[in-house]
C-alpha cells in the first residue's frame, strides 16, 4: 500500500469507478508516506507530497456527498474531487439527477458533464474522458480500479502504457473480481518484478 501511495504522488490524476467509491470509500491520498516538513508543501493542502486529483467515473452521480473524498476536501486535506458523468437519457430521471448534482456540488465536488452518451452498460467513452481531463491539465492518470473501469481501459485503442499488478498470497474465492480481458490490446510484457514483504509486484508494458 505504501508503494501505491508513492505512485499516487507521480500522477496528475487518480481515477476510480463509482463501484470502488461506493464499496471502499477510498481517500486516494498519500497518508501512508513517511512524514515530512509540511513547509515543503507547494500544493496549498498542508501536505508535503504532490496530491493527485481524485477523479470518479460516475455516470449517474451516485457518489455520496458525505464520502471521505469530499470530507477531506472540505477540511483542506485533499484536492477537490472531480466526478465525470453524462446527462440522463430519460427525461423522467432528469430532476433526480439534477438534485444529486446540486447536493454533490454543495459538498464540494467538481462535476464534469461529458457531451457524449454513455453506452447501454452506463459506461462513458474513455477517449472522451481522457480528452476532457487533458484539457483541464490532467496529463497523467493512475487508474486504481475497479474491474469494470480497468476492463474499459483495455478496450480497443487502449491508452494504457504501464500496468502495475500486486500479487498478495490471499485466496479471494469465487466472489473474487476477475480482471481477465478479451482484447488483443491486453497483451502486455512483464518488465520488472519485485517482492515487498509478502507481496509481489509486477510491472508490465504493451507488447510491441
Ligand atoms: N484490489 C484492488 O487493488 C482494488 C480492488 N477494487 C475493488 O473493485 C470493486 C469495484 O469494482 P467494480 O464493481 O468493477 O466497479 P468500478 O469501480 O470499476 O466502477 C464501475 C462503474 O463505473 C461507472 N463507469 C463509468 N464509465 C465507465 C467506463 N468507461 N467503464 C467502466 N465503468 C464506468 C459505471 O457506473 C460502472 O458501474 C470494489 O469492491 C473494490 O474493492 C477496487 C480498486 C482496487
Ligand atoms: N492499488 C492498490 N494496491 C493495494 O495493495 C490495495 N490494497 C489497493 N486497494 C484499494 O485502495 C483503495 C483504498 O485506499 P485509500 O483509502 O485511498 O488509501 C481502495 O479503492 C482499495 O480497493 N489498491
Amino acid at each position: 500500500m505504501i508503494m501505491t501511495h508513492w505512485m499516487r504522488t507521480m500522477h496528475d490524476g487518480i481515477l476510480i469507478g463509482i463501484g470502488t467509491a461506493l464499496n471502499d470509500d477510498p481517500q486516494l491520498n498519500t497518508r501512508h508516506l513517511p512524514s515530512r516538513d509540511p513547509n515543503l508543501s507547494e500544493n496549498g493542502h498542508n501536505n508535503p507530497y504532490h496530491l493527485p486529483r481524485p477523479i470518479i467515473l460516475d455516470t449517474n452521480l451516485r457518489l455520496s456527498p458525505t464520502c471521505k473524498l469530499l470530507k477531506n476536501y472540505a477540511e483542506g486535506k485533499g484536492r477537490r474531487p472531480w466526478i465525470v458523468c453524462s446527462e440522463p437519457t430519460e427525461t423522467e430521471h432528469k430532476v433526480e439527477w439534477l438534485n444529486r448534482q446540486t447536493a454533490l456540488e454543495k459538498a464540494g465536488a467538481g462535476i464534469i458533464v461529458l457531451q457524449v452518451r454513455h453506452n447501454s452498460d452506463g459506461y462513458l467513452p474513455i477517449s472522451s474522458v481522457l480528452d476532457v481531463l487533458h484539457k483541464r491539465g490532467i496529463h497523467s492518470v493512475m487508474v486504481e480500479g475497479g474491474a469494470q473501469v480497468i476492463r474499459s481501459f483495455f478496450a480497443t485503442n487502449s491508452p494504457v502504457d504501464t500496468i502495475i499488478v500486486t500479487i498478495a498470497p490471499t485466496f479471494v474465492g469465487e466472489e473474487g473480481i476477475s480482471y481477465i480481458v478479451d482484447s488483443d490490446n491486453s497483451v502486455f510484457t512483464p518488465v520488472s518484478t519485485e517482492t515487498f514483504g509478502r507481496d509481489t509486484v509486477v510491472a508490465l508494458v504493451p507488447t510491441k
